[in-house]
């Protein structure tokens, strides 16, 4: 559904896209994450037809997305992180209005305005103005407006910044709710936690390039775990140690006489692999970026 070629983007002497590569097949979600500054949300302007790149290719749904923008913005939904509401507008007709240019009209665009307050649950606000309600309420909004109407490609930039648990919980639903129907989702976040939430495939975002993209089984699979044992021992009442082989780990630790009270073991999760990954580049002379997964 979309596939970036190549990307490179340029403000000044800055490629702040440096060869950013990216597919997202449908009802996949693609939970793109990396440092301030990496260049997700430049990447999403992009898709938007927002921000021209210099250089690469762009293909949503099979058209070629940087000649042929107008065909290719009826497919998107779009939550930009910097929120973009009309204050004085309610909350239905923000959604009348999104689920009109998505090309519903009459009772079909009334049920659907009614399907997603509920599904965001945004009924009981949704003859407010947008520019009194809190901050989490106006994220669900935002969200809202991209999603009414199904577009087949979903990019939700930070959806969930600043969110407060029911929020969060209401739009991660919604997601996964989309993307089971068949949705592209782009998903752009700090919050690691949520990407396991979504069972989302993960790409790192560094330097204006993706340097690592793949499940979150095949990304972690060989980083270290933990593996915590708890001694009877008031001088050392716990172990930690970095483990790709927790069995063996704990085999060697037995046959060494001694006798945990428990036993636990931390599998490798996306935190490790955003440090691990950060810190491999970090290492290296000149920022010089490279694949480490594909
Ligand atoms: N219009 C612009 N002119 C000049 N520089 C820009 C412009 N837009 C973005 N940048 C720079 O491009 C870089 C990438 O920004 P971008 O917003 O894409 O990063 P990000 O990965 O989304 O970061 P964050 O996690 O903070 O949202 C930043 O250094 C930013 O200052």
């Amino acid at each position: 559904m979309l596939a970036a070629e190549k990307l490179v983007k340029r403000y000044g002497a800055r490629n702040v896209l440096d060869g950013f590569d990216l597919t997202v097949a449908p009802g996949e979600i693609t939970g793109l994450i990396g440092h301030n500054g990496a260049g997700k949300t430049t990447f999403v302007e992009v898709v938007t037809g927002l921000v021209r790149p210099d250089a690469g290719r762009l293909w949503v749904a099979g058209h070629d997305a940087l000649r042929s923008g107008s065909a290719v913005r009826r497919l998107l939904g779009v939550a930009p992180q910097e929120l973009a509401l009309y204050n004085r507008v309610s909350v239905r007709e923000h959604l009348r209005l999104f689920a009109g240019l998505a090309g519903l009209r009459g009772r079909r665009r009334d049920a659907e305005t009614t399907r997603v307050l509920d599904e965001l649950h945004l009924a009981p606000v949704a003859d407010r103005p947008a520019g009194v309600l809190s901050g989490g309420q106006r994220r669900r909004v935002q969200a809202a407006t991209a999603m009414v109407g199904s577009p087949p490609l979903l990019l939700l930039d930070e959806p969930t910044a600043g969110a407060d648990p029911e929020t969060r919980a209401a739009l991660l639903a919604a997601v996964r709710a989309r993307a089971e129907a068949g949705a592209a989702v782009l998903y752009t976040t700090h919050y690691l936690p949520e990407l396991v939430d979504l069972d989302a495939t993960v790409a790192l975002a560094r330097a204006g390039r993706v340097i690592a993209r793949g499940s979150q089984q095949e990304l972690t699979r060989d980083l270290p775990g933990e593996l915590r044992v708890a001694f009877d021992d008031p001088a050392e009442p716990e172990l930690r140690l970095p483990t790709t082989d927790p069995g063996a780990d704990l085999a060697a630790l037995l046959a060494s006489g001694r006798t945990p009270v428990s036993v636990d073991v931390r599998r490798p999760g996306l935190d490790d692999l955003y440090r691990s990954l950060e810190a491999t580049f970090s290492e290296q002379d000149g920022g010089e970026v490279r694949d480490v997964v594909r």
